[in-house]
């Protein structure tokens, strides 16, 4: 070994010490952190990970990239907050999903993750206090809203107390080492969907054989190594297939966006979101007159959509996003203004805008 390579090494030896020691000192400061918040539940505080994670990316220095100074920082929090409290995490199962990649995201490694088969028990784990919290795909950039996420929001006592983008990247996989022997193509309907000008271009004399879920297509190909799977990175580590092409996905851009739900909602992080659900009254300009209040105080809306409502033909409800967090006064105001024109609103919670 060259003189230069071996003091570098001593030198990243001494710095790794530093850095455990540092880290040890973080993780016993959490521990009092947990224990001066016993009693004053929650454990889980995302608007101060979100500011936590915003800072260390503006001190970034370099070089380290900010998202991975993020990623560092994520698992950092998640192992400091399982030393406080464990934390239970229900998501779309099986294992495997994007809803996972969703989860860990969100929650880094350490909670105890609970795969659940429908968004219902999802929603349902969470009203039991069978889970601390509740991960749920709300729309995607190419597909649209989730209806039955929006339903149940409006039905469930549950709050919205985060968010996560995700990228969805899709992977052909396979137990072989090459595509030469694939027979056929196991994935979600969606994501045969999501990639099929490639699957025409690359594959177009296999056989699409849509399943349950993406992660059921992997553990098939898992099995049979004639068969191959569209699904994410996280299906191919966990069924141990090759990945023979990475990102097939036709829109590159492809995004699903999830809920964190819990029985609370998040406390102010200086950059937020407010999630609501109203109905109109059935008259013309009914909507218009509504949403004066936002433009009136200055608070502008990232989102709004209808869906028909179960209470009777040709009525709607609409979810609306709107920017600030309903403890700011701008949004506090508006918000009463809306209530007193809406004939029902719901506010589903305020949460920080996601941060990584
Ligand atoms: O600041 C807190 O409230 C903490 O519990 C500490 C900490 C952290 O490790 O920084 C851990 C968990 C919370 O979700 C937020 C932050």
């Amino acid at each position: 070994m060259s003189d230069e390579l071996l003091k570098l090494r001593n030198e990243i030896d001494r710095l790794d010490e530093e850095i455990l020691a540092r880290l040890s000192e973080r993780a016993r400061c959490a521990q009092r952190v947990g224990e001066v918040k016993k009693g004053n539940a929650p454990f889980y505080r995302p608007e101060r990970e979100a500011q936590v994670l915003r800072r260390l990316a503006e001190l970034n220095p370099g070089p380290l990239p900010a998202d991975a100074v993020k990623s560092v920082f994520r698992e950092i929090m998640s192992v400091c907050l399982g030393l406080e409290h464990p934390q239970r995490v229900a998501y779309l199962g099986p294992a495997g999903t994007f809803s996972e990649s969703a989860s860990r995201k969100q929650f880094g490694s350490a909670p105890n993750f609970m795969a659940m088969a429908t968004i219902e028990d999802v929603f349902r784990a969470v009203e039991a206090g069978n889970a601390d919290y509740g991960v749920v795909p709300v729309e995607n950039s190419t597909e649209g809203a989730v209806s039955i996420t929006l339903d149940l929001l409006l039905a469930s006592p549950v709050k919205v107390c985060g968010e996560v983008n995700l990228r969805i990247h899709q992977q052909l996989m396979s137990r072989a080492d090459g595509i030469g022997a694939a027979k056929r193509i196991y994935s979600h309907a969606q994501s045969l969907a999501q990639c099929h000008e490639w699957l025409n271009r690359n594959l177009p004399h296999l056989p699409r054989i849509p399943v349950a879920s993406n992660a059921e297509a992997a553990r098939l190909a898992g099995e049979d190594p004639e068969s191959c799977a569209i699904a994410g990175e996280a299906a191919a580590q966990l069924y141990g297939l090759n990945i023979l092409a990475p990102n097939i996905e036709d829109d590159p851009n492809n995004t699903t966006r999830f809920l964190v739900i819990a029985d609370h909602d998040a406390g102010a992080s200086g950059r937020d979101r407010t999630s609501l659900v109203f109905s109109a009254p059935n008259r013309p300009g009914a909507i218009h007159t509504l949403l004066e209040p936002l433009a009136q105080h200055g608070v502008d809306m990232t989102k709004l959509q209808s869906r028909p409502a179960q209470s009777g033909l040709w009525e709607y409800v609409f979810y609306a996003d709107i920017q600030g967090h309903q403890s700011d006064p701008a949004v506090a105001a508006a918000l009463k203004a809306l209530s007193e024109r809406a004939a029902f609103l719901k506010v589903l919670g305020s949460y920080p805008v996601a941060a990584i």
